[in-house]
């Protein structure tokens, strides 16, 4: 007998699979949990998953060996475009939690988001199901507040009853996540049958580390997820988007542009392992936890970073730069600039997408990248759409100058 539906995840795609389908069925209520899972857009993955029952095999990779779990929390596996289906399980009073993996960019004004979570929720209220959590699983700073600001904008503008109603009853959860999942290759597929007799179309691959750290509360109630439930999330949120996906972004360019394919691989060049040094020795100032749990935190993400069996694609991490830059570097180098240091990893990371985005290293697979692109000849000009307080600061200005290839 598999769970009941008391999830709705929006979103279906690696990470989900590696992070909170795991957590849920790893859960010792998991037999109460079961997760819909509908993908952001497209259909492929949940047609292949419903054609597997929902199950698949998550591939722990560690640095030496692989151990492999057929994971059953998902039960069922929908299309995004079936907007029907989401809202009526948006209406089922069972249904206690919602969690988001749809990238950055679906946060926008009228994203997939916003439209999405008010026409699930209209739904939810028409039908008197009752109050539910929104968990955000992307890595946004404050994602539960983000998600709130453009549901109840949204709300506003075109069902005024509904945002008070969003108000009273949706509780919109903080979270750290924390897992690195590569995009599944077709080697993984054969290495599931050749170890497990199994031909998974759709096994997931990810790290041993895991973390998940939550703020907020659950107003129908949650599976006991192994997971760090605190007062707020920032602190942990700040160490993991300054340190990993700063880290992480800082490699996508700068190792790109020096001819690597991997994490793993630029951070066994020297070069860029120093420059990988400078921008955590001053993004650690920002990160308010205490230093010797940051400086655990950085040793453990580099035995991270380094696992050679993890093939995590700079390719991967460098899309939707236009998104991700300003969260993961512009804080530090704003805080450096106001203390009146010069950032010099803040530098090399925003040199090194302005290269990217003239066609060096990783290809540019952005949607908002066009505007930038069509200034990336002057630095001052992709400042000023980016950054404009920091637009005039000619200090900055020739240190990013002087980094560019
Ligand atoms: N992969 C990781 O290591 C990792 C770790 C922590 C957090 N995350 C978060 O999870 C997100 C998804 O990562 P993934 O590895 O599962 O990616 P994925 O490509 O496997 O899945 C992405 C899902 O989001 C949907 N999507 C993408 N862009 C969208 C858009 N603009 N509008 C609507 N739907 C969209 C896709 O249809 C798909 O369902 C990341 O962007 C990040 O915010 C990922
Ligand atoms: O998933 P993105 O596109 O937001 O960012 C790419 C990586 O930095 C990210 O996926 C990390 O691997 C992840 O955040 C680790 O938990």
């Amino acid at each position: 007998m598999r769970a009941p539906v008391r999830i709705v995840h929006l979103g279906l795609g690696g990470f989900f699979r590696a992070h909170q389908a795991w957590y849920t069925g790893a859960a010792p209520d998991a037999g109460r949990w079961g997760i819909a899972a509908f993908t952001g857009r497209s259909r492929g993955l949940a047609d292949d998953l419903a054609r597997q029952d929902g199950r698949y095999t998550l591939i722990v990779r560690g640095p030496s060996h692989d151990e492999m779990a057929v994971q059953e929390a998902v039960v069922k596996a929908l299309p995004g475009t079936d907007t029907a289906a989401w809202s009526a399980h948006l209406a089922l009073p069972e249904v206690a939690v919602v969690t988001l993996t749809v990238t950055e960019s679906a946060y926008a004004e009228g994203g997939v988001v916003a439209r999405r979570l008010v026409d699930g929720l209209a739904a939810r209220r028409a039908a008197g199901a009752g109050p539910l959590a929104v968990v955000s699983c992307d890595n946004l700073p404050r994602n539960g507040s983000r998600t709130a600001d453009v549901v109840t904008a949204l709300a506003a503008s075109t069902d005024p009853a509904l945002a008070p109603w969003i108000r009273d009853s949706v509780s919109f959860v903080d979270t750290m996540v924390d897992r690195i999942t590569p995009r599944t290759r077709p080697e993984d597929v054969e290495v599931v049958l050749a170890e497990t007799g199994w031909a998974d179309a759709v096994p997931v691959v990810t790290e041993p580390f895991t973390e998940w750290v939550l703020s907020g509360d659950f107003p129908a109630g949650r599976p006991a997820w192994d997971a760090r439930f605190v007062d707020d999330v920032h602190p942990y949120e700040t160490r993991k988007l300054l340190l990993l996906n700063g880290g992480h972004s800082l490699l996508a360019y700068a190792g790109s542009a020096r001819g690597h394919e991997t994490i793993a691989a630029a951070v066994a060049d020297p070069v860029c392992r120093g420059w990988l040094d400078d921008w955590w020795d001053e993004a650690a100032r920002y990160v308010p936890l205490p230093a010797g749990d940051v400086l655990a935190y950085r040793k453990a993400l580099l035995e991270r970073f380094a696992n050679p069996r993890i093939r995590h694609t700079l390719a991967q991490i460098a899309a939707d730069g236009s998104q991700k830059v300003p969260i993961r570097a512009l804080p530090v180098v704003r805080g450096e600039r106001a203390a009146g240091r010069v950032p010099v990893g803040g530098v090399r990371i925003l040199a090194a997408w302005i290269d990217h985005l003239r066609g060096i290293g990783a290809p540019v697979k952005d949607a908002g990248a066009a505007a930038y692109r069509e200034r990336a000849g002057s630095a001052r000009d992709v400042l000023t759409l980016l950054a404009p307080d920091l637009a005039t600061d000619e200090v900055l200005l020739a240190e990013i100058r002087k980094a560019l290839r």
